[in-house]
């Protein structure tokens, strides 16, 4: 299996990374998140642009605020994504919008990676990720089902096609309603990850879920999102617990 580097990071070896949302809604709030995220040192931020209206619906402003929050977080990795609403964001956006606003991302660097959804326009998503991999962005590409766990072969053909649009990792979360759930989500995890060359994000919603998001060292996800105060998703542990619970699972 390939790792993947973003800025000063490795996907794909050892513990899993932890990526924290920052979910401010005005560039204030973005930027004291920012602060307090860095202060909990994790591997990743993960900037949820779709938090932040005033941001989508003008440019420049995104721009500035992009630039204002990399003096805040350093060397940090940053990864940017807009999570559209039928996959769980908060903000609308057609698709003609959803599309260029990634485009705006990937030509400004707004941050090392950028989130890119699967199930958008296939030649426009390809032309995204060539463009992403010209701008030295990673990909990682998405799917989120928050009514329930699609069935096992159903979430390895969604990663596979995501690797094979040229995702550099693949990324599935799913909403489980039972242990054997839980059991679908990891089982496809452990296939997909022998399958193919990318590392791979996975993870069970809700507290049935919480079970994925600290075992992937051992099924296979490369990266599990924990909160500093407030979560992005149902499910998400505080990133101390995270990390405890990831380092009582390493595998040594
Ligand atoms: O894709 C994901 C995963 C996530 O939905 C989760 O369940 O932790 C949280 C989102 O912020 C992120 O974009």
């Amino acid at each position: 299996m390939t790792t993947v580097k973003v800025r000063n990071i490795v996907l794909g070896e050892g513990l899993p990374k932890i990526a924290v949302p920052n979910v401010g809604a005005t560039e204030e709030e973005i930027l004291a998140s920012a602060k307090e995220i860095a202060a909990a040192k994790p591997d990743i931020m993960e900037w949820r642009i779709d938090y932040y209206e005033a941001g989508i619906k003008d440019n420049e402003k995104l721009i500035a605020t992009a630039k204002a929050l990399r003096d805040v977080v350093g060397e940090l990795p940053v990864l940017v994504t807009f999570r559209t609403k039928n996959e769980g964001g908060v903000l609308e956006l057609g698709e003609d919008e959803y599309l260029d606003l990634v485009a705006t991302v990937v030509t400004n660097r707004l941050g090392d990676a950028v989130d890119i959804e699967l199930f958008h326009d296939e030649e426009r998503v390809k032309d995204l990720v060539k463009q992403a991999h010209n701008y030295n962005v990673v990909v990682i590409m998405s799917n989120h089902d928050f009514e329930k766990v699609p069935a096992k072969d159903v979430i390895e053909f969604r990663l596979k096609k995501m690797a094979d649009l040229g995702a550099d990792v693949p990324k599935l979360a799913c909403m489980p309603h039972s242990a054997d759930d839980v059991l679908t989500l990891l089982s496809a995890t452990n296939d997909a990850r022998k399958a193919l060359s990318t590392p791979i994000i996975t993870m069970a919603m809700a507290d049935l879920g919480k079970v994925s998001r600290i075992a992937g060292q051992v099924f296979g996800s490369c990266l599990s999102f924990g909160a500093v105060g407030k979560t992005s998703a149902p499910g998400q542990l505080s990133i101390e617990d995270l990390r405890n619970a990831e380092n009582y699972l390493e595998l040594h």
